[in-house]
């Protein structure tokens, strides 16, 4: 479950600092929302919160009743391995690693024991259709492809949060429409909330509930 609280990031800058200020909300686990804002109003950066990549001062942020911010670094870390699954835009893939290594890497940072790690990310990578593409590196890959793997990624630790960011800027909209019906089937197996930032309306189509930040693109 998601909780933010009276959250306000700001970006330090000399000559024109920028002050987001979110809404107060909460997501239970499997809820599905889409988060939608013109550009600049904050997505990419509560996504950040969210996730633990940034902590909150001033306001509160808690996952699964934990406040990220009564952490240290390596047990944010840790704790982002084990509850969630974040699907980046870019992928941001490990190039010289294959789609089985680079799923079972999120297994290692998580704890899981070697022995386990290759059974349940080949699981994962067939969960995504991609049980036959386990040792091509990204650069093998199509677009479509890679996206699977980081989600098979995501998904690995069975998370109970899935943030998604802009899932379907790199797609066709055939494809856009496989990618969500894949993000909401999967976080429905996995009783995950599942926040997918986005402009495209295609998604809106997909999960209706919207949490919006400033004005809509
Ligand atoms: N590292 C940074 N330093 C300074 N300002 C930043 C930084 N990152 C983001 N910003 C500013 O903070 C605001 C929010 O950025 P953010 O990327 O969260 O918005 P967004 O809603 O995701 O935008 P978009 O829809 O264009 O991706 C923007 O005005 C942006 O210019």
């Amino acid at each position: 479950m998601i909780e933010v609280r009276n959250l306000i990031h700001t970006y330090p800058s000399c000559s024109d600092p920028v002050t987001l200020q979110y809404p107060s909300f909460t997501v239970h686990r499997g809820d599905q929302r889409v988060l939608m804002g013109s550009s600049g109003s904050g997505k990419t950066t509560l996504l950040h919160y969210l996730s633990g990549l940034l902590v909150a001062a001033p306001g509160q942020v808690k996952i699964s009743g934990t406040d990220l911010a009564g952490l240290n670094e390596a047990q944010r870390d840790g704790f982002r391995a084990r509850h969630l699954g974040y699907i980046f835009q870019d992928f941001h893939l490990m190039q010289g690693y294959t789609a089985l290594e680079n799923v079972m890497l999120a297994l290692g940072l998580a704890g899981v024991s070697p022995r386990e790690r290759k059974q349940r990310a080949t699981e994962a990578l067939s969960r995504v259709d991609l049980g036959h593409r386990l040792h091509h590196l990204p650069v093998q890959l199509s677009t479509g492809e890679r996206q699977r793997v980081a989600i098979a990624r995501a998904i690995v630790n069975r998370p109970e949060v899935l943030l998604a960011d802009e899932p379907t800027a790199h797609l066709d909209e055939a494809r856009s429409h496989q990618v969500m019906d894949l993000l909401k089937s999967t976080a429905q197996d996995l009783n995950a909330a599942l926040i997918v930032v986005t402009h495209d309306p295609l998604v809106k189509k997909h999960i209706p509930d919207l949490l919006t930040l400033g004005a809509l693109a």
